[in-house]
């Protein structure tokens, strides 16, 4: 896969260095570049942004540098352009999944009231353009959204998540589980602090072990996201389900 960000805070991405996304691109399973909008400005002050029209608070960024960028960074290889926005459909592990099929991936970091809407108009023209949200709230830029796509989407890149089996018990996993967060984990010692691992997980009975975890992530969601329980299909809960 590759991925392309153009932001005017390239400096932001340096993380993208470091741990699985930096193993993934020494191993050559992920080719990822950084390019500061900057250099498609060619004023003084490298002007990137400019007063609304229609008037109103803030800053607009221009689409001159923005349609520049893209051409050179998408070239003539099919690609597909995510801007993250306050006003985008709401990112889900569904669309990391999806994403994740993508060969060639561009990230476009709006910064101030947004990027001028005829960027995407024009982009759309010749690449698939997704307008995302990681949340309802409101960021300066969109570069710490960028890191949470990034994130989600190369971790499933084959390779990259060192033990594939991790990704099973991923929350919002399917198998079952799919509708579920994910419930509370243990490791050793076996009693810390006076408070000891619930006993049917030292009890090799795995059987056992599968119920338990089933049952607690049931109560985990009930308490903090009821919602994901209510649009879960009928079928998703058997009878001991409905004791919890
Ligand atoms: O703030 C966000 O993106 C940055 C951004 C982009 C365009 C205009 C204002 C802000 C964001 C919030 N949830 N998901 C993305």
């Amino acid at each position: 896969m590759r991925i392309d960000i153009i932001s005017i805070f390239p400096d932001y991405f340096a993380p993208l260095e470091l741990s699985l996304i930096g193993k993934a691109r020494a191993a050559g399973l992920l080719d990822m570049q950084v390019h500061d909008l900057r250099a498609w400005t060619y004023d003084r002050h490298s002007t990137v942004d400019d007063t609304p029209y229609g008037g109103g608070p803030g800053m607009v960024m221009k689409p001159g540098p923005w349609g520049e960028a893209l051409d050179e960074v998408v070239g003539d290889r099919p690609a597909r352009l995510i801007v993250p926005s306050p006003s985008g459909r709401p990112f889900r592990q569904a669309d990391a999944e999806r994403l994740a099929e993508q060969e060639h991936l561009v990230f476009g970091c709006g910064r101030y009231e947004g990027i001028d809407s005829r960027v995407a108009e024009e982009a759309a023209r010749r690449m698939p353009v997704e307008e995302i949200s990681i949340g309802d709230y409101v960021l300066n830029g969109g570069e710490s959204a960028t890191l949470v796509m990034v994130e989600a989407v190369t971790r499933l890149l084959p390779g990259v998540l060192g033990n594939r089996e991790s990704h099973v018990q991923d929350s919002f996993a399917s198998g079952g589980m799919e509708h579920l967060v994910e419930g509370p984990v243990y490791t050793k010692p076996a009693e810390w602090r006076g408070h000891e691992v619930p006993p049917v997980l030292l009890s090799g009975n795995h059987g056992a072990v599968d119920r338990w975890r089933r049952d607690q992530a049931l109560r985990k969601t009930l308490r903090n996201r009821p919602e994901l329980l209510e649009s879960a299909p009928e079928e998703t809960f058997d009878a001991r389900d409905r004791e919890v």
